[in-house]
């Protein structure tokens, strides 16, 4: 292991913060066995997704033992053509708005249980409610103890990043879910074979796009939608209540802003300046720092440098968000880069992009906005141990730290 490739394992932000000027946008954090380069300039990530077609996409050495070998993350060919295909309408355009329910009665009824005064970890409050809307997305009605003990897995394999870490190199690698876990799952996800509505229900009614699908194949897309689907948007749902905590003008305009209409904020053009807030979020923490690694397929060439097959591509997402020309003043929280503009093409990319753009994106933006918005209104809350250096990798997912504690003193009905 390289110097580059260590201080990128223990002490990863700091790491990319350190190459924030660096105008070459390309970095070696491995020679051999594979040579990898993280990759940041927005040039070579704009050529990176423009040529998905060309690459593997390998699974993430974190990831894999947690959604499985057969997870549509890093599915290949026609199966993962097929499972875009049945997944992707129904997460975008008009027909999210028959989610807009689900979502409403989740968010309400997670703050009806808010008892005021009282704390609560913002990143821990928003990710029970990012995972109860996905499950019932996923598999319709699910008892809260099945829930509970997805967390707790995600948590003991993820929750400190050491830990991830002595799995990953001194143990087996992160530990799987339970077979009790797993079979509970799919049993869950069988008995919403007759509901389309349900992601499940239309993986089980494929009709012969997926041949062969298997309860094993099954239990890993279920569990790839649940993870996929509520670690990342609880992520930026926290960081979005985080930075409006932190910019109290931006908040009581939020706020104004909101008191002048009844939309929900599911329409982001009803609420231009919130939805700018989850942009300029979502830039400046990211909760997927990394898109996924791309394994060059023939020898290419990169920004004038010569690349061989084989070597893998991490496209920094972090570090693109940061390119100083596109952003000026990076690490300032500035709504108005995204108010009335146009987004600078080949510098944002929160969602990834090419053949492996997130599934979810719409449903994403949709639920932050949402969830905000009603936080906004019916609560009165600001952030506790907010300056104790609060951002912290749930793998590879930027999330604020547990002990970033959310208090709400005032609680409308
Ligand atoms: C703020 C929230 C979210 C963020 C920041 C995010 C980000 C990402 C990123 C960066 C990728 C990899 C793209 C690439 O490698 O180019 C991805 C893939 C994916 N995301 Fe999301 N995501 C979010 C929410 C969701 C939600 C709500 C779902 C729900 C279904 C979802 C499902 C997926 C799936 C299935 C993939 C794999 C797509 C493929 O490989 O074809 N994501 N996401």
């Amino acid at each position: 292991m390289n110097r580059n490739e260590f201080r990128w394992l223990t002490r990863t932000i700091p790491f990319l913060d350190a190459h924030i000027d660096d105008p070459a946008g390309v970095l070696e954090l491995r020679a051999r066995p594979a040579r990898r380069l993280l990759v940041w300039h927005p040039v070579a990530i704009d050529w990176i997704f423009r040529s998905d077609q060309r690459f593997r996409h390998a699974a993430s050495r974190t990831l894999r033992p947690l959604l499985g070998e057969q997870s549509l993350l890093w599915a290949e060919g026609a199966r993962h053509a097929a499972y875009r295909q049945m997944l992707g309408p129904p997460l975008r355009g008009s027909r999210l708005t028959a989610i807009h329910g689900i979502v409403s009665d989740t968010v309400h009824g997670a703050i009806d249980a808010l008892v005021p005064p009282t704390v609560v970890s913002l990143a821990d409050w928003t990710r029970t409610v990012t995972l109860r809307i996905i499950s019932r997305l996923v598999l319709g009605q699910v008892d809260d103890r099945l829930l509970a003990s997805f967390t707790n897995w995600i948590h003991r394999a993820l929750g400190s990043p050491w830990r991830t870490l002595a799995y990953r190199y001194l143990w087996r690698g992160v530990p799987r879910s339970s077979e009790e876990l797993d079979h509970k799952l799919v049993r869950c996800a069988k008995a919403t074979a007759n509901q389309p509505a349900t992601l499940a229900g239309l993986l089980l009614a494929h009709d012969g796009l997926l041949p062969g699908l298997d309860d094993s194949e099954l239990r890993d897309q279920i569990v790839s939608l649940l993870f996929a689907g509520h670690e990342t948007t609880a992520a930026a749902t926290a960081w979005t209540l985080y930075w409006l905590d932190r910019n109290d003008t931006v908040r009581r305009d939020v706020v104004s802003e909101l008191d002048a209409t009844s939309a929900d904020g599911s329409d982001a053009t009803q609420i231009p300046l919130l939805h700018a807030v989850v942009q300029e979020a979502l830039r400046l923490s990211p909760p997927a720092m990394l898109a996924g690694n791309r394994v060059l397929t023939t020898d290419s060439e990169l920004l004038g440098l010569p690349l061989a097959a084989g070597t893998i591509l991490t496209p920094c997402i972090y570090l693109t968000h940061r390119w100083p020309a596109a952003f000026p003043q990076p690490h300032r929280f500035d709504p108005g880069r995204f108010l009335n503009t146009r987004v600078p093409p080949r510098h944002y990319w929160p969602f990834g992009g090419g053949t492996r753009h997130c599934l979810g994106s719409q449903l994403a933006l949709t639920e932050i906005r949402m969830i905000a918005a009603a936080v906004l209104r019916r609560c009165e809350i600001h952030c506790v141990n907010a300056d104790a250096g609060v951002a912290q990798l749930r793998g590879h997912v930027l999330a604020p730290a547990q002990r970033l504690g959310m208090a709400v003193t005032v609680r409308r009905p």
